[in-house]
């Protein structure tokens, strides 16, 4: 078996005291997609950063290919998904694209990578003239284009349309069946269900779940909860209505609420689904969907993320 492409050992950093990542310890295959998922602020970019060599943690190591994070030998042989400040705003597309081959031995063909990504259409406008989605396939294409062996990405397909992102996936699969390993950060569920091999879930700095899909799934999204959404969030006074219609027709149910999503944990019965349709009636909320057990990895997540700790 290879060695893996990325190992974290016992990271920690704070920022003016506050620890941020908190003896945190993840590996991700060498050749794998592993995605690195959990809420604003639970300390993803941090720990990718460190990976990346751009952040000096406070103690802890991590080993890149076999090479100490940062050392010339790592960065050499990762691909990095520079935010837009990374970019030179002044240049255009396709100079910045041929600037970043010339600093590698064997990079991909430009022209192929534009075309690949939709960017040909644009590939001598300026940097800041582009979208935000046209940027990020910019950010993504000079990741990649010095046939890196391990690729970070922070947030690959944030602000794209669905198309640019079934174009960001393709490449991202394209890489994996070349042998290349990627760690991406993500709140889209659904691109880490479509990409991920392996799964790593943070919450307030710490490593709480990792596993396949599948394996978090199995469980996390068992048919002892359910997942409502509903058209639109609920007031708190709303949301304490609902909690107590459900409780009154179960044994251990609750209810968390975030937003216009809301998950319902307890055994699954028609008077449950009863008392929130008629809730919903009641209160003349829309009722967008009801998924019992719905086995999906957002239910799984919202579940791990919702845990107390
Ligand atoms: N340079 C900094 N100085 C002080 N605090 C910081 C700095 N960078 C990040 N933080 C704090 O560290 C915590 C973790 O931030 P980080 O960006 O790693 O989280 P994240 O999981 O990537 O969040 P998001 O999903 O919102 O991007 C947050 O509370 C953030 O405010």
């Amino acid at each position: 078996m290879p060695s893996p492409a990325l190992v974290i050992e016992d990271l920690t950093v704070a920022y003016s005291g506050r620890t941020v990542v908190d003896h945190l310890s993840l590996v991700a295959e060498a050749g794998g997609i592993t995605a690195v998922l959990g809420p604003n602020g639970a300390g993803k970019t941090t720990t990718i950063e460190c990976a990346e060599g751009l952040r000096r943690p406070d103690s802890g190591t991590i080993t890149v290919l076999g090479d100490a994070a940062g050392s010339d030998r790592a960065r050499s042989r990762v691909g990095v998904m520079l935010q837009d400040g990374g970019l030179p705003m002044a240049r255009r597309v396709r100079e910045v694209l041929a600037l970043a081959a010339a600093m590698h031995a064997s990079p991909l063909p430009v022209a192929d990578l534009l075309a690949r990504l939709g960017l040909d259409v644009v590939a001598t406008t300026p940097v800041r003239r582009l979208s935000g989605g046209q940027r990020q396939r910019l950010a993504l294409a000079v990741a990649v284009i010095g046939r890196p062996e391990l690729v970070f990405l922070d947030e690959p397909s944030a602000g794209l349309d669905p198309h640019a992102r079934q174009d960001v996936w393709e490449l991202v699969r394209e890489l994996r069946s070349d042998g290349v390993g990627i760690v991406l950060t993500t709140h889209l569920i659904e691109e880490a269900d479509a990409l991920a091999d392996q799964v790593h879930v943070l919450v307030d700095g710490r490593l709480v779940e990792s596993g396949t899909p599948a394996d978090l799934i199995a469980r996390h999204a068992g048919s002892d909860s359910q997942r409502l959404r509903l058209a639109r969030p609920l007031s708190e006074g709303e949301a304490i209505e609902l909690r107590t219609a459900v409780t009154a027709v179960g044994h251990d149910v609750t209810l968390d609420a975030d937003g216009a999503d809301l998950l319902v944990r307890g055994p699954a019965t028609p008077a449950l689904t009863l008392a929130i349709a008629e809730w919903c009636d009641r209160s003349d909320v829309l009722l967008r969907s009801l998924q019992v057990g719905d086995g999906t990895l957002e239910h799984a997540y919202l579940t791990i993320t919702a845990a107390p700790r």
